[in-house]
């Protein structure tokens, strides 16, 4: 009931919430957060409290001034036993006159990177009371008379987490269509420099090392939007088992999803930049919304997560299934592959070699890992110091499974519904299936070169090959963003908007700056002059 209670009026808007977790003190380590919630059975009541700065809440999204209402994550305290962390939902404002309650402490956190549309906030409890049924009571339970019930499954206390962490890697489909919608159509409209003396200045969109750093992007966007709806469905799968008590293909979600949400968000990010960068002065003005589109791709290598934590998540699965594998026991599917002892086979330059070839890579590195940290726990290194020690790698290995995740979604999403698409239409998404497998195989060649049978001579092959691809991809680049049928509105983007009328758009923004307001700005009355005087 306590759904019925909540959600409609979250839905009505009545409840306006955030997620209140990460700690002035912790973010990563939620075991260590400080915030208290103790139950008093007399009252029936939970004590929020705050005992230290570092417990104040820091970062939640809209708590500054947006939300009257939070999910707070806190030690849950009953009976004189520390049960943990655990969820409760908290009203925090007045309803009416939106003031803070008294016994909480909120506001803002001040300016940051990118993300200025969200108020994030501090949030700190001086003895906070709040009824039993403030407790999300979901998994675990605290009785009336103060008894607490476990949850079946502890980690289910996480499991928002892995829904955003999931819905991250669509986030970041999307952020990369933008990018590469403002900045290939700007590639199409700008026109620089002189090649050929007797030709006009061609569009920077002809230059090939133009489309090396923007085709990438574009690629990626469809590759990490299947591979989006691909893990989404895999979501809605386990947490359906979920429901019925089964939690044994948890543990293959959240290892998945943490690797997938560091790799989509690390490479949109970067991607994101790239497009920024080949817009020249232009594309580093705020009007062309590149470096805020940029400010909120970097913000997902942070939040829900921070990436190498992910990655060591992950890692710390690839290394246990590896240790159960070597017993004979089996694999989740997106992980069975690290078992092929096969003999590596003689390379093929193909999507499905580059694909063997990546799980080769993962495969060799985790057993690299196992070895390391096997081989320095004989020696007498503790089992946490061999991990902290070989963890570069096991970033490494997690980045590589990752890596042949999504090739292997995008290959085999695309090529099933090819069937259905135009021949037209079916071939320019198998040439960027094929430009974004291609594009990976070069960028780890190192790790290709150490792990399978790869030659020198399939290397320079490959490049030509991707050189190739660019030159196909081209005529479509506008079509492909096109596609995407982002409005002016959303795109927000004086360099990408539809009409190509990029330099009145730039002037007209440039115009409405209120420091163009007269022809002399009060500056130079107030400072400039008096300085020049030698009054200063
Ligand atoms: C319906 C409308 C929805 C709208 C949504 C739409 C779009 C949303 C998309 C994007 C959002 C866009 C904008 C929002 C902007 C900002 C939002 C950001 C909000 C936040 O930024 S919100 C705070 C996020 N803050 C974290 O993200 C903390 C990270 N820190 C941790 O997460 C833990 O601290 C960890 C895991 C590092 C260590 O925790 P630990 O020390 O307790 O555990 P340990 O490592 O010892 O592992 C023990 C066993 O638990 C398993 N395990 C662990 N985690 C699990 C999980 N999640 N699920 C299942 N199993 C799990 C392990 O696999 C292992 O299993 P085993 O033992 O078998 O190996
Ligand atoms: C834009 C934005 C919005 C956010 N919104 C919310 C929100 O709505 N609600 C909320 O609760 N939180 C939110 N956060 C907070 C976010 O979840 C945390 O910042 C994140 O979990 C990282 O924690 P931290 O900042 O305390 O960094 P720390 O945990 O202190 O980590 C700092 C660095 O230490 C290293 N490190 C830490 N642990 C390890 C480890 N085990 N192994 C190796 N290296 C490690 C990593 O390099 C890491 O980057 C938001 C953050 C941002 C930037």
């Amino acid at each position: 009931e306590q759904q019925e209670k909540w959600v409609p009026r979250a839905v009505n808007m009545e409840i306006i919430g955030t997620y209140a977790q990460t700690e002035l003190g912790h973010g990563t380590f939620l075991r260590g957060l400080e915030t208290t919630a103790t139950y008093d059975p007399n009252t029936e009541e939970f004590v929020l409290n705050s005992p230290t700065l570092t417990a104040y809440k820091w970062w939640p999204g809209g708590l500054a001034h947006t939300a009257n209402h939070c999910v707070v994550v806190a030690q849950l305290h009953s009976k004189g036993v520390n049960h943990g962390v655990h969820p409760f939902i908290v009203q925090i404002r007045d309803e009416d006159t939106h003031m803070p309650l008294p016994g909480v402490k909120v506001g803002e956190i001040g300016p940051k990177l990118s993300f200025s549309t969200a108020n994030n906030g501090f949030l700190g409890f001086d003895n906070f009371r709040v009824p039993r049924d403030s407790m999300l009571m979901k998994n675990a339970q605290v009785l009336k008379d103060g008894t607490y019930v476990k949850s079946r499954l502890s980690k289910l206390t996480y499991g928002t987490m892995v829904f955003i962490r999931v819905m991250i890697v669509t986030d970041m489909a999307y952020y990369l269509s933008v990018g590469a919608t403002i900045a290939i159509r700007y590639s199409a409209v700008r026109h620089q420099s002189k090649p050929k003396e007797n030709e006009p200045e061609p569009q920077i969109l002809d230059y090939v090392t133009q489309q090396h750093k923007l085709f990438i992007a574009l690629a990626s966007s469809h590759a990490f939007r299947v591979t989006g709806q691909w893990l989404w469905t895999t979501f809605v799968r386990v947490n359906k088992a979920l429901t019925s008590g089964n939690a044994d293909t948890l543990p293959e979600l959240h290892a998945v999803a943490c690797c997938l949400k560091a790799v989509t968000t690390r490479d949109a990010a970067s991607m994101v930049e790239a497009c920024r960068m080949s817009c020249g002065g232009h594309g580093y003005m705020t009007s062309s919304y590149l470096p805020i589109l940029y400010g909120i791709t970097t913000a997902a290598c942070t939040y829900e997560g921070e990436n190498t934590v992910l990655l060591l998540q992950t890692a710390r699965s690839l290394v246990k299934a590896w240790q159960k594998g070597s017993k004979g026991k089996p694999l989740s599917p997106t992980e069975a592959y690290l078992m092929d002892k096969s003999p590596v086979p003689k390379w093929e330059n193909t999507l499905d070699g580059i694909i063997a070839g990546f799980r080769r890579v993962s495969a060799g590195k985790v057993q690299d890992c196992v070895s390391k940290i096997d081989k320095l726990v004989k020696m007498g290194t503790s089992y946490e110091d061999a991990w902290n020690q070989t963890s570069v790698r096991l970033v490494a290995a997690s980045e590589a499974h990752s890596r042949a995740v999504i090739l292997a979604t995008f290959r085999a999403e695309v090529s099933r519904a090819a069937a259905a698409l135009s021949p037209p239409l079916a071939r320019v998404l198998h040439q960027l299936v094929h430009l974004y497998t291609v594009y990976w195989a070069l960028e780890r060649v190192g790790d290709l070169l150490l792990y399978t049978s790869i030659a020198e001579r399939d290397v320079q092959e490959l490049q030509q090959q991707y050189e190739d691809l660019l030159q196909k991809i081209r005529p479509n680049t506008v079509g492909l963003v096109d596609a995407f049928d982002l409005r002016d509105e959303i795109l927000n983007s004086t360099l990408g908007a539809y009409d190509g009328r990029v330099y009145e758009r730039l002037m007209e923004e440039a115009l409405k700056s209120p420091l163009n307001a007269e022809p002399v700005n009060q500056s130079f009355h107030k400072y400039l002059k008096p300085f020049m005087q030698g009054k200063l």
